[in-house]
């Protein structure tokens, strides 16, 4: 369990309004931990890069404090907070070369002569690019650059490092390699890295924890795998992952438990997320990789056991190593499930035949 000493940044009670009347970021208590990769995803205008602003100095909260090793940063200009940066659009200086670009932020902090030298030197190795230093920028790719930037955010050794979409300019391979790259820099630094994204794979790639956002709110804070398997609402479930919905009404409660009636008539276990009082409209969500597709006289005996829910293939798409089936059920948003090739209830399956689909209730959240 993380103390107060492992916390290197507290946002406490903040909101942040631009106009004066809508609030961007509606109320912001969050603690980041020494050496942890925390990333804020969420749909665009959801607030995230008002937050990384006001940590970085650029935007002041509405109200609230935020702290940085305890001390409270809200009058603290960007350039006298310790704290490196690397954004898309965050250029390099195109008249410099990329050592007089890496070595900017020392010099504003009055390092000159050979331990300038010395401290780009080591910045563009833990990039992997020392042999590019008398080039400008111009001269690299894409990647390159962004590489460029990451050495510049490091190069004064900055006890934090805020990324906004760094890589959102590059293409999906490039990405993909440099997602892996700054995770392993990440770990070889322990440096503490706050990175902002809509791309919820590139977060469950690189982060420790995710801060999901939307509306202005944190909807759930958590490891990359509890944010998967134990979504606390819809939005979650919906944003992080594939997942198949399912709405109705609260029957009955149980503990940590609820069932859910669906309008075709089917009655649902799983676990209650939310108070559940009977007869109240909820959703429920269910992850495509925990159904399973089983044929008429297996259904009955997997009713016994779990859920079962009876409908009618709409798609059968092959995709080498398994079949992605559409579902219909009585008036329900269509669901999918990712049935395995040697799945017997897949031998003659077509668009408009019955299909019974099987899944456990500790996978299927009923959120109310
Ligand atoms: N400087 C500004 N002046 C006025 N409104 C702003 C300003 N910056 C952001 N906003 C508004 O605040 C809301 C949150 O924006 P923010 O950039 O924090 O969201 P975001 O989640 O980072 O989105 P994106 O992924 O698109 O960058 C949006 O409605 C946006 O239009």
């Amino acid at each position: 369990m993380p103390t107060d000493k492992d916390i290197l940044v507290s946002f406490r009670g903040v909101k942040k309004t631009y106009d004066g009347e809508n609030l961007v970021v509606k109320q912001l208590d969050l603690d980041i931990y020494r050496g942890e990769f925390l990333t804020l995803l969420g749909p665009s205008g959801s607030g995230k890069t008002t937050c990384l602003m006001m940590l970085a100095g650029f935007e002041f909260p509405t109200s609230g404090e935020i702290r940085l090793d305890g001390k409270l940063l809200n009058r603290v200009p960007p350039h006298k907070r310790n704290i490196g940066m690397v954004f898309q659009n965050y250029a390099l200086f195109p008249h410099m070369t990329v050592a007089q670009n890496v070595g900017y932020p020392l010099q504003v902090r009055g390092v000159s002569g050979e331990a300038r030298q010395r401290q780009v030197r080591e910045a563009l190795a833990m990039v992997r690019m020392e042999a590019f230093g008398e080039r400008f920028p111009a001269q690299l790719s894409g990647g390159q650059q962004q590489r460029i930037a990451l050495a510049r955010a490091l190069v004064f050794k900055p006890q934090l490092v805020l990324m906004d979409e760094p890589l959102g300019a590059l293409d999906k391979q490039l990405r993909e390699h440099m997602q892996l790259e700054l995770k392993a820099l990440h770990r070889q630094l322990g440096v503490t890295f706050v990175y902002v994204t809509h791309d919820q794979g590139e977060a469950l790639t690189m982060s420790d924890r995710v801060a999901v956002f939307d509306q202005g709110l944190i909807q759930q804070l958590d490891p990359v795998g509890a944010l998967y398997e134990t979504p606390g609402n819809a939005f979650v479930a919906s944003f992080i992952g594939d997942s198949n919905r399912l709405q109705g009404q609260i029957g009955l409660r149980e503990g940590d438990r609820c069932t859910l009636n669906l309008p075709g008539g089917h009655v649902l276990r799983g676990v209650r997320v939310g108070e559940a009082t009977p007869g109240q409209a909820a959703t429920a969500s269910i992850r495509p990789e925990r159904m399973r597709l089983v044929d008429a006289s297996d259904a009955a005996k997997a009713a016994d056991a779990g859920n079962v829910l009876r409908g009618h293939a709409a798609g059968v798409i092959y995709f080498g190593d398994h079949v992605r089936l559409q579902c219909d059920f009585t008036e329900q948003p269509q669901c999918f499930v990712k049935v395995p090739l040697d799945t017997p209830a897949l031998a003659s399956l077509a668009p408009g035949q019955p299909v019974a689909l099987a899944f456990e209730p500790e996978h299927l959240r009923i959120f109310s």
